[in-house]
């Protein structure tokens, strides 16, 4: 009975995409306009098969026979993918308020509260709104500074238990420790504190990561979606439920701290708490007042953007030092010279580090860790280099194609090599377009300045404190440097490594 009534729905689809492609697409293609140039495509998938396991890759290869701007079809969603600098200036600068959008998915409209916060809100008043709010009230300067002993404290707390494991030789899993100290750091700016006994916080968090970054058809093909064949839709609802038991504990236990105890420590459950109720913003008589559900669902956007992003960019940037022990000596000689050996690096001598900022801007420039940003969506129909656009489009910037460009980069692209940044200073404000991890224009990642910080001091503070050296001889140009793809682009395979620690004796480290 059920196989019936799938061989008519199936047939009931297919039937109406052949007469929409009868009727509908010659009409089409009497706009005198030129599309993008692209791979021809299938019926149904489109170019989904051409995407292989390594998008940003594949894209890449495309785009070296199609274009800086090409035109693909991803199931039923036309896309565009922009491969170039120039061609992303057209895009996140001159243009930017067209793609400002995101397109809706599945995974953010069931976890995130119906992509109620800020990654994949569409472009409007509700999300100027909450993107004021967020900059303002929780991702500011001061507000970046203020959580820095949070930051002083768990890297100290790391130090200790490495200088431990140094004493014998143990290989440490460096993948996994720095993933659990930024976990450790931004739950508790964000959340207050990170361990709660009545459920795993972290394990989530992780499904959320994995679900939100997984390849879902329901978002391509949208009648498959009903079928869920990839059993992703009840994977979302069981970790939504979960995660709104979690955010309603910790908001409660906020709530009820606070009428104890008027002096609570900040984190942004408190600083949201502390304007649930008022109106945030008024534009064009859009009167904002946030809710609960806001802010449940700006709380698990910074948790999910938070995360994963900083902990990729440290575990690619030590890989790359432990194999290039010339710039592993030049950093380490660098940080001596203004630290000395006899404490650790404090926040405040970051802005004295020029070889770490080179170091981190290569890091960031061959591992852009969304390689393909967060999709933006066409807004209206616009005609971009002689390329007509409709409305809806999907547009991806592929970013980790720009930082390889060896038109830009000249031949040696591909090679982790800091020293080319000595005179082209990036702050990544949207000025640049050579290397993009950030993104940029109006969308562009609001925690920048959070991750910058936290990345710099966990990287300068490993190799400050240790000597690293891969274990069982390995050689280190053997180190395997494949990714994986996902929300982020991670190694593929952990980093593991020996630390041998490196500070005076009577060496300060708390
Ligand atoms: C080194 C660390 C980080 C990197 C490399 C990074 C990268 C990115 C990228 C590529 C985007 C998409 C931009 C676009 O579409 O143009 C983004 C967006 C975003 N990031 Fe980050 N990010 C980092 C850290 C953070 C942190 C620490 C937070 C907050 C706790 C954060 C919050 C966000 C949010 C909320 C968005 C969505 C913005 C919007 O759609 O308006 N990011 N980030």
């Amino acid at each position: 009975m059920h196989f019936h009534i799938l061989v008519f729905i199936l047939f009931t689809f297919i039937f109406t995409y052949l007469l929409f492609k009868l009727f509908l697409h010659p009409k089409e293609k009497s706009i005198n306009n030129k599309k993008a140039p692209g791979p021809a495509k299938l019926p149904i998938i489109g170019n989904l098969h051409l995407l292989g396991t390594l998008p940003h890759r594949s894209l890449h290869s495309l785009s070296i026979k199609y274009g800086p701007i090409m035109s693909l079809q991803l199931g039923q969603v036309p896309t565009i993918i922009v491969s170039s600098s120039k061609a992303a200036e057209l895009f996140l600068k001159t243009h930017d308020i067209v793609f400002a959008s995101r397109p809706k998915i599945q995974a953010s409209k069931l976890i995130s509260y119906d992509s109620k916060g800020l990654a994949f809100s569409e472009y409007g008043p509700y999300w100027r709104s909450v993107r004021k709010l967020c900059t303002l009230k929780l991702l500011s300067p001061s507000k970046v500074e203020m959580f820095g002993p949070i930051r002083k404290e768990e890297l100290g707390v790391l130090v200790k238990s490495l200088e431990k494991a140094s004493m014998v030789g143990e290989v440490v899993n460096v993948s996994e420790v720095v993933g659990n100290l930024i976990e450790e750091i931004m739950c508790k700016i964000i959340l207050g504190r990170s361990k709660y006994e009545q459920f795993d916080l972290k394990k989530l968090i992780q499904e959320a990561l994995a679900l939100i970054g997984s390849f879902n058809m329901a978002d391509y093909v949208p009648w498959l979606g009903a079928f869920d064949l990839q059993g992703l839709t009840r994977a979302c609802k069981r970790v939504s439920k979960s995660l709104d038991e979690v955010l309603e504990v910790i908001i409660t236990e906020h709530e009820q701290a606070t009428k104890i105890d008027k002096t609570h420590r900040e984190d942004f459950v408190n600083i949201l708490l502390s304007i649930m109720h008022q109106p945030i913003e008024f534009e064009n008589e859009h009167n904002l007042i946030i809710d609960r559900t806001n802010i449940k669902a700006i709380l698990l956007d910074m948790i999910v953007a938070g995360i994963d992003t900083s902990s990729t960019v440290i575990e690619w940037a030590l890989s790359e030092l432990i194999r290039h022990p010339r710039v592993m000596k030049n950093l380490q000689d660098e940080i001596t010279n203004e630290v000395g050996n006899k404490r650790m690096v404090e926040e405040n001598d970051l802005n004295k580090l020029n070889y770490l900022d080179m170091v981190v801007n290569e890091t960031l420039r061959l591992y852009p860790v969304g390689p393909l940003l967060i999709p933006r969506e066409c807004r209206e129909s616009r005609t971009i280099d002689g390329y007509f656009i409709k409305k809806k489009t999907r547009v991806m910037i592929n970013a980790w194609a720009i930082g390889r460009d060896l038109n830009v980069w000249s031949e040696n692209a591909d090679e982790f090599y800091p020293e080319r940044f000595i005179d082209k200073k990036m702050n990544y404000q949207g000025q640049e377009f050579d290397s993009i991890p950030f993104g940029s224009g109006r969308r562009r990642c609001p925690g920048i300045q959070l991750g910058l910080v936290t990345v710099k001091l966990v990287i300068a503070q490993l190799v400050h404190c240790f000597n690293w050296k891969l274990p069982y001889n390995m050689s280190p140009s053997n180190l395997n440097m494949e990714e994986k793809f996902g929300l982020t682009m991670p190694r593929a395979q952990h980093l593991y490594a020996i630390p041998s620690y490196r500070l005076a004796g009577d060496a300060k480290h708390e």
